[in-house]
């Protein structure tokens, strides 16, 4: 629960800051909503007073590229709410044409709010310390060709939030920061960006663009906002980029299962065999996709330094999830990887920290596995030990920059993410 929590949201009049503001205010938090689409904003705010009670949320005028208007509206919001403990950098647009005002509102935005909540939640200035979530994007970990300011805003947050978060814990500042990777969510954003006037040069690439929307199918904007809560929740995450997206391999599977039950015909002589088959093909479907709608949100690793957001499916290799963490095997070849890691710490005075290249390497021997600077955290509470994680299937993961010697991070303490997939 988040009851006594305030937290602000930018970008949050519609689309994905909208549903972060729900799904906090579900959980007992107070939010002041910033943007600057003023009749939007008035309008939630009308509709939340109803649903969540009239104490719960305000709404502010803000232009987050404007740092005279983002400082007056942050001590407005501390007048009113005595504190800030969550902070969402959310607000964003993809204008390629206007190139310096994207920069201006996705990353100098993010820099800008980022510092203001910094400096009200740090420890050392008296703040209760509290968590910075930046929405950046799946194009913040790849490129999106049709947009190539747009990728590099999102580059530039996830960077910013990778180097900040371990700056933060190695100052003590109390203050976590992670990231939110995201593939597409259908919003105004998407809609507006198919329009040449934000595309500009670009606009013959969209169909490139259309091609990844079909590898990376629409994710709702409530599943979003969950692995968000996941990331205001967990006190022991900091420096994560959280991946969240749908991928198609479902759905290939399910056109396989279709075409498996339209030749059975050709397989089998007796006519009772075929319907016997196709019942019981009818029934898998029935249950994976039951299976689909009822399941919650899981977490699984994807790559070094991210988590992908999955469905907790039984089926979980159905998922599209590129799970490399999740089997006993797996598990083994982690404890493997650890052990050399532990050996690697020994050498080099670094403790508490096993490089999460060395378990993707174990588990899929590809050199490639290393060319990252993520680390998997293992520290004991007191720092020293090199504890792996006891449930089979939990990881522990963030994506810090350099080790720091020596030092047993206070922020980066076990989380406990469950892998889903298996
Ligand atoms: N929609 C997607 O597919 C997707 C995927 C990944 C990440 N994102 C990111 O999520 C964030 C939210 O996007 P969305 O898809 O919900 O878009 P959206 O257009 O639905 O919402 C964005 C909100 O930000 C507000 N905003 C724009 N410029 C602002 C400014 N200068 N100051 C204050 N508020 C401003 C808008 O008025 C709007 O209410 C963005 O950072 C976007 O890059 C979106
Ligand atoms: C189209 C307008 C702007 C909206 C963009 C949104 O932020 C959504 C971006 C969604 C998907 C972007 C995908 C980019 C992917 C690839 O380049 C791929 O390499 C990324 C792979 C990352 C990973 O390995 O997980």
């Amino acid at each position: 629960m988040l009851k006594g929590k305030v937290a602000v949201v930018s970008g949050s009049a519609q689309g994905l800051g909208k549903a972060f503001t729900h799904i906090l205010l579900e959980n007992g938090a107070q939010v002041a909503m910033l943007d600057v689409n003023e009749e939007m904003g008035q309008e939630l705010q009308v509709q939340l007073n109803q649903q969540y009670g009239s104490d719960r949320t305000q709404f502010y005028k803000a232009d987050v590229s404007s740092d005279q208007q983002f400082t007056d509206v942050f001590q407005k919001i501390l007048s009113k709410f005595g504190c800030i403990d969550i902070f969402c950098n959310n607000a964003g647009i993809a204008d390629e044409k206007n190139w310096e005002k994207t920069v201006s509102i996705n990353l100098s935005g993010v820099v800008r709010g980022t510092y203001l909540a910094l400096d009200h939640m740090k420890k050392q200035n008296g703040g209760n310390g509290g968590v910075i979530i930046n929405t950046a994007s799946l194009a913040g970990l790849g490129p999106l060709p049709s947009a190539p300011i747009y990728t590099a805003t999102k580059y530039g947050v996830v960077g910013f939030t990778r180097a900040l978060s371990v700056a933060s814990q190695a100052l003590d500042y109390g203050v976590r920061i992670n990231a939110l990777c995201p593939s597409f969510v259908r919003t105004a954003l998407i809609d507006s960006f198919k329009q040449e006037d934000k595309t500009g040069q670009f606009h013959s690439l969209f169909s490139i663009t259309e091609n990844m929307m079909e590898k990376f199918p629409f994710i709702e904007a409530e599943k979003v906002a969950e692995a968000f809560l996941l990331l205001v929740k967990d006190e022991s995450v900091n420096g994560v980029a959280l991946v969240v997206k749908n991928e198609a391999t479902i759905i290939f599977i399910l056109v396989l299962i279709i075409i498996t039950v339209l030749r059975t015909r050709l397989l089998y002589r007796s006519r009772r065999a075929v319907t016997r088959t196709r019942i019981i093909i009818i029934i898998i479907i029935i249950i994976i996709i039951f299976f689909i709608l009822t399941a919650g949100p899981g977490l699984a690793q994807d790559k070094p330094g991210t988590l992908i957001c999955t469905r907790a499916l039984p089926l979980g290799a159905v998922t599209g999830s590129r799970c490399v963490l999740g089997s006993a095997r797996a598990q083994q070849q982690q404890k493997a990887a650890g052990g050399a890691a532990a050996q690697r710490e020994h050498e080099h005075g670094v403790r508490g920290e096993t490089h999460l290249t060395d378990i993707l390497h174990a588990h899929t021997g590809a050199p490639g596995a290393r060319d990252t600077d993520s680390v998997i955290q293992h520290t004991d509470g007191d720092g020293t030990g090199s504890r792996w994680p006891s449930t089979e299937l939990e990881a522990e993961v963030t994506s810090a920059a350099p080790c720091l010697p020596n030092q047993a991070p206070p922020l980066l303490t076990p989380p406990t993410f469950t892998v889903i997939g298996q």
